[in-house]
C-alpha cells in the first residue's frame, strides 16, 4: 500500500468518525495523523455551526484545533467527556490497543479513560491477531530511566517473552521528550503479545513507569478503513 493509499484510508476512517460528533458534545481529540484528519473535518463542521468543546491530548493537537477555530477546554472542568476520538498503532479483535507511536500515550490514555465512549480509527493492516509487531511504547520518568528500563526487561522476561529489545526513543540525535517531559522506551516484542492485561498490569507496577501504550478495555468502537470499505466493530 502506498503512502497516498494509507492517507486516503486514514481520511475515510476519520470521515466516518466525525459522524459520531453531535451538537453540545465534549470531545477528546486524539493525536497522530489520523486524528489530525479527524480534527480537520471537525473544524469544517464547527465552521458550519456545530457547537462542541474539545479536550486535546497533545500540544500539537491543541495547536491544530485552535487554528481551526475549535473551542478547547480543560479535562478537570469537562470530565466525563461524551466521546474521545483517536488513532492507534495496532488493535486486536477485542479492541485492545497499542498506542503511543506519536508519543502522546499518557495524555491520550487519561482523556480516553475519562470519556463515555472511545472511537478508534485505523486502517486495515493495523487490525491484528496478536499485538506487538508495532513496538510497545513505555513512557518512563527521566530520573533513573536506564535502571527503570532494566527492571522493565526483567519483568517482561519473567512473563516468558525472553529478551525483548528496549530502545530509548530519539528525535534526531537527542533523546525524545514527551509533552510531560518524560522519555519513551519502545519494546520490540514482535507479534506475540498473548495476555495483554497481564502484561499491562505488570508494566504498570514497575517503579518509574509513568504509562505504557497498552489500552485494555478502553476502546468502545473501532473504525477500520480498507480499500473495499469501512468496517465498524463495537466492543461486545
Ligand atoms: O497513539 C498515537 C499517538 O501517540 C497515534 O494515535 C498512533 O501513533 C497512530 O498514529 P497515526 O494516526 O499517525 O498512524
Amino acid at each position: 500500500m502506498s503512502t497516498n493509499d494509507i492517507d486516503h484510508l486514514k481520511h475515510e476512517a476519520a470521515a466516518r468518525a466525525v459522524e459520531y460528533v453531535q451538537n453540545g458534545m465534549k470531545v477528546g481529540l486524539g493525536s497522530g495523523s489520523t486524528s489530525e484528519a479527524f480534527i480537520n473535518l471537525l473544524g469544517a463542521r464547527v465552521r458550519g455551526g456545530l457547537d462542541i468543546i474539545g479536550v486535546p491530548t497533545s500540544e500539537r493537537t491543541a495547536q491544530l484545533a485552535r487554528s481551526l477555530g475549535i473551542a478547547l477546554g480543560n479535562l478537570n472542568d469537562l470530565a466525563p467527556l461524551d466521546l474521545d476520538v483517536d488513532g492507534a498503532d495496532e488493535s486486536d479483535h477485542n479492541l485492545d490497543l497499542i498506542k503511543g507511536g506519536g508519543g502522546a500515550l499518557l495524555r491520550e490514555k487519561i482523556v480516553a479513560a475519562s470519556a463515555k465512549k472511545m472511537i478508534v480509527m485505523i486502517h486495515g493492516p493495523k487490525l491484528v491477531e496478536k499485538m506487538g509487531a508495532f513496538p510497545l511504547p513505555i513512557e518512563v520518568l527521566e530520573f533513573g530511566h536506564a535502571e527503570t528500563a532494566r527492571r522493565i526487561s526483567a519483568v517482561i522476561k519473567s512473563l516468558g517473552y525472553g529478551d525483548v529489545p528496549l530502545v530509548l526513543r530519539k528525535k534526531g540525535d537527542a533523546v525524545y521528550k514527551t509533552d510531560s517531559n518524560n522519555v519513551i522506551y519502545d519494546a520490540a516484542f514482535g507479534p506475540v503479545i498473548s495476555e495483554t492485561a497481564k502484561l499491562a498490569n505488570a508494566l504498570s507496577c514497575v517503579p518509574g513507569v509513568v504509562e505504557h501504550g497498552l489500552y485494555i478495555g478502553i476502546a468502545t468502537t473501532l473504525i477500520v478503513a480498507r480499500p473495499e470499505g469501512i468496517e465498524v466493530i463495537e466492543r461486545s
